[in-house]
């Protein structure tokens, strides 16, 4: 028999026949395909020996933040995720372990969910895992929101932005009975700031983005940078054609909702990544595949 721990690409393989099932494969170490022939309960322990080597070998491979991003990801997922729902997604790159692990709960348990994205990224996530899509116009109400956040403080007070998409994933949120955040140990701090040194994101209206920075800056101090594209000449566009400010506050403990409602009040600003009030429960990966689960501390 084929021996299952170089045997790595178990998922591209196909059973076929009806007792007595040939197993066709494909060797990672030489690309060859072969087929063996073995009686059906063998088969099956066969193939569920190498999914568990498979899946090993996946988090093997992950860093210890990964991991940490996984975990958490899975978890809220397990504890959150129930059938016939209407799940937020949100953006980012710990949200990809929570579309993946919804896929898989999907497909095994056979859960009847609605995915209403928060970006061009989540409305990709969505569509490459076969979940289906839906948005705010057929589902106004939301069951169930989930995104990753840059920073997360006693109080449950979110920086969030990070990744450009703000606006849409505070409109999902905002629209879900529950919203729960998934990260990594990184993104938990006492004070906000304390850990996420960019900024605090705020999209603006293009032609206003002097006057909004210059307003922010003789109100409250600090800096205000025009995000500027990677691979991109100019400034990034967000996914609602805006700019993004990100606000380096001077690192002072603030009273966030009154300078998140403020902030609002400039004409031109279109949203914040302040998310005051709004998750239920965070839950934060550790490395070693533990997660704490955060609560508001009053
Ligand atoms: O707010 C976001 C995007 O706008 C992301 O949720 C936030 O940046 C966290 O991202 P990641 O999971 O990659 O750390």
């Amino acid at each position: 028999m084929a021996n299952i721990s170089w045997w790595w690409k178990v998922k591209g393989c196909e059973v076929l026949g009806r007792r007595t099932k040939i197993f066709r494969g494909c060797s990672f170490s030489n690309r060859e395909y072969f087929s063996i022939k073995l009686p059906r309960p063998r088969l099956i322990r066969w193939i569920s020996e190498a999914y568990k080597d498979v899946e090993l070998r996946r988090n093997m491979a992950l860093t210890p933040v990964e991991s940490a991003k996984k975990a958490a990801a899975c978890l809220a997922v397990d504890d959150y995720v129930k059938d016939n729902k209407i799940i937020g997604i949100g953006s980012g790159s710990t949200i990809v372990y929570a579309v993946e692990r919804l896929s898989e709960r999907v497909q095994q348990e056979n859960l009847k969910l609605v995915c209403i994205p928060t970006s061009f990224q989540a409305r990709q996530l969505i569509l490459q895992h076969n979940l289906t899509l839906g948005d705010l116009e057929t589902n106004p109400s939301i069951d169930l929101a989930i995104d990753g956040a840059d920073e997360v403080d006693n109080d449950l007070t979110l920086i969030k932005g990070g990744g450009g998409c703000l606006t849409q994933e505070k409109i999902v949120a905002s629209c879900a009975k529950e919203f729960i955040v998934i990260c990594d140990q990184g993104k938990d701090s006492m004070i906000l700031g304390e850990k996420y040194k960019k900024g605090i994101p705020i999209e603006v209206i293009p032609m206003a983005y002097v006057p909004i920075r210059n307003k922010i800056f003789s109100r409250y101090g600090g800096e205000l940078i025009l995000r500027m594209g990677k691979a991109k000449a100019g400034p990034v566009v967000t996914d609602n054609g805006n700019f993004i400010l990100d606000w380096q506050f001077p690192q002072v403990s603030l009273d966030w909702d009154h300078i998140n409602k403020e902030l609002k009040m400039i004409p031109g600003v279109v949203e914040t990544g302040l998310f005051v009030g709004m998750a239920t429960k965070v839950f934060i990966g550790r490395s070693d595949g533990t997660v704490k689960e955060k609560l508001k501390s009053r």
